[in-house]
């Protein structure tokens, strides 16, 4: 990218809890301001608690909200913008109509119109049984639930009515590029196309006679491109953003998380929001394996060039905390108490601090692990007086960590020449308790970047042309 030392980037991440944007100067690569906002966008599903479904209107307000709350000034500037985002989740709308242009105060932004809801990642409506129902993929990647593809075939065999409505899917990521751009077909890039099943990452193709062969809709299914290209441009000038802006294909969080923060091939990479992951990068030249093994933690993702990510994506993070938190309060409010949400993080680990080891277990998988759906969390070894709430903060934290190095462990870091670790997302840069934890079972130097990780991956990932 030519710059004239006043060119800036804008990056966005629309994660699974909040919506993340940073202003990077293109030139020197400093970070010139950043903002966030919670979505709190997640509402009820009509499959019941397996089901995990956002509002979309909701997700774009605050993402409005957080791009407009950067100085106009540097949004006049920005003259690329990289957006990066929770992957495999899908959402439906109609080519044309997924959005209208209104007026919020002096700025134009953009608000959803007739879309489905996001169904996320943390979705799981499609039991083992459906999955094995579904035809077997031509990927290395292995088919969960809260798949893009595994989702629009739930619906097509539980609800085809549903899908009559809509003529265009995508992650929610793709669907803001599709809609600041204009774009008649919606693209996606390698990345989030990867994260939705029936994708072969080797041809860059979907499994297009497969799924046809099942009734899939196939015409749903987004163009593919490289990660790092541009989809298109503006189509309006968007919270002071000048019409006419360049803007990148969607990229995922995680890698974004990676690109922002490794700097050195012997680096891995730890990063903890709602979800968590613990990867690294392969050779140049490393190709996986045709077919997947399901009962594998560890899975490998496009990257960019053509490289891969080796990655135990963990189902349970910051989400495992958060969870914690409200039956917290739900507990609170039920003693006919109230303490805010904020005030409980505080305190909940303010208490976990003060308890340096504990006896309690707690294994935290409440939401399952892809290669182990069945395996809900337990607690052990409980006695009177480890019930404090910092021992319970304790054995949380230390159970989470503990659950992704038992997927990813040390000792294979360090055959593949892991030699340092780098801590990333807001779970982890707002916990000291998780970061200790991390602390204690890594035996590597450990370096924390920022909050801003994903946001910040995707806007360096357009400055660089790939
Ligand atoms: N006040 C807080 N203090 C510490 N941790 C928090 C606080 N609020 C939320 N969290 C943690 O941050 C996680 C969400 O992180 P975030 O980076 O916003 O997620 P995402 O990138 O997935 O949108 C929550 O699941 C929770 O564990
Ligand atoms: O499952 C994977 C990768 O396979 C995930 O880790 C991937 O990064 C997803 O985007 C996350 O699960 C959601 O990201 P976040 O909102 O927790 O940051």
């Amino acid at each position: 990218m030519e710059t004239d030392g006043s060119s800036l980037v804008l990056g966005i991440d629309v994660g699974t809890s909040s919506v993340k944007a940073v202003l990077l100067d293109a030139a020197s690569g400093d970070v010139v301001h950043n903002q966030s906002r919670d979505t709190r966008a997640e509402v009820q599903s009509e499959c019941g608690p397996q089901g995990k479904e956002q509002e979309v209107v909701q997700i774009i307000r605050a993402l409005n909200d957080c791009v407009s709350s950067l100085p106009m000034e540097s949004l006049k500037k920005v003259m690329r913008i990289g957006v990066s985002g929770q992957m495999h989740g899908v959402m439906f709308w109609k080519t044309n109509q997924g959005c209208h242009w209104i007026n919020s105060g002096n700025l134009r932004v953009f608000e959803p119109r007739d879309t489905s809801y996001l169904i996320t990642w943390e979705d799981g409506r499609c039991t083992m049984d459906f999955l094995a129902s579904l035809p077997q993929p031509q990927s290395h990647l292995s088919l969960a639930t809260g798949f893009g593809c595994a989702t629009i075939f739930w619906y097509l065999r539980n609800r085809p009515d549903f899908l009559d409505s809509y003529d265009a899917a995508g992650t929610i990521q793709d669907y803001v590029v599709a809609m600041l751009c204009g774009l008649q077909r919606p693209q996606m890039s390698v990345h989030n196309a990867a994260s939705w099943g029936y994708f072969n990452t080797r041809s860059k193709k979907w499994n297009i006679d497969i799924l046809r062969g099942s009734g899939f809709p196939v015409f749903l299914l987004p163009d593919v491109v490289n990660a790092g290209c541009i989809a298109g441009k503006a189509s309006y000038e968007w919270c002071g953003i000048r019409q006419g802006t360049e803007v990148g294909v969607a990229l995922g969080d995680f890698q974004c998380s990676v690109y922002s923060s490794s700097t050195e091939s012997t680096d891995a990479v730890l990063n903890i929001s709602t979800s968590a992951q613990l990867t690294f990068s392969m050779p140049e030249g490393f190709q996986p394996e045709d077919s997947p093994d399901p009962a594998e933690p560890v899975a490998y993702f496009p990257y960019f060039s053509d490289h891969y990510l080796a990655v135990a994506a963990s189902l349970n993070g910051g989400n495992v905390l958060a969870s914690f938190i409200t039956m917290l309060s739900d507990w609170i409010a039920e003693l006919g108490l109230d303490i805010p949400v904020s005030t409980l993080y505080t305190r909940v680990i303010t208490a976990g601090l003060s308890q340096h080891e504990t006896h309690l277990t707690i294994h935290p998988t409440l939401f399952g692990e892809r290669h182990i759906p069945d395996m809900l969390a337990s607690v052990s070894n409980i006695t009177a007086a480890g019930l404090s709430l910092g021992h319970v903060t304790r054995a949380l934290c230390q159970g989470i960590v503990q659950n992704l190095h038992s997927m990813l462990p040390s000792s294979r870091l360090q055959q593949s020449g892991v030699k340092r670790l780098i801590g990333s997302g807001s779970a982890l840069s707002r916990n000291e308790v998780l970061r200790q934890e991390v602390e204690k079972i890594f035996p590597f130097s450990i370096v924390y970047g920022k909050d801003t990780d994903s946001a910040l991956g995707a806007a360096m990932a357009m400055v660089k042309q790939w």
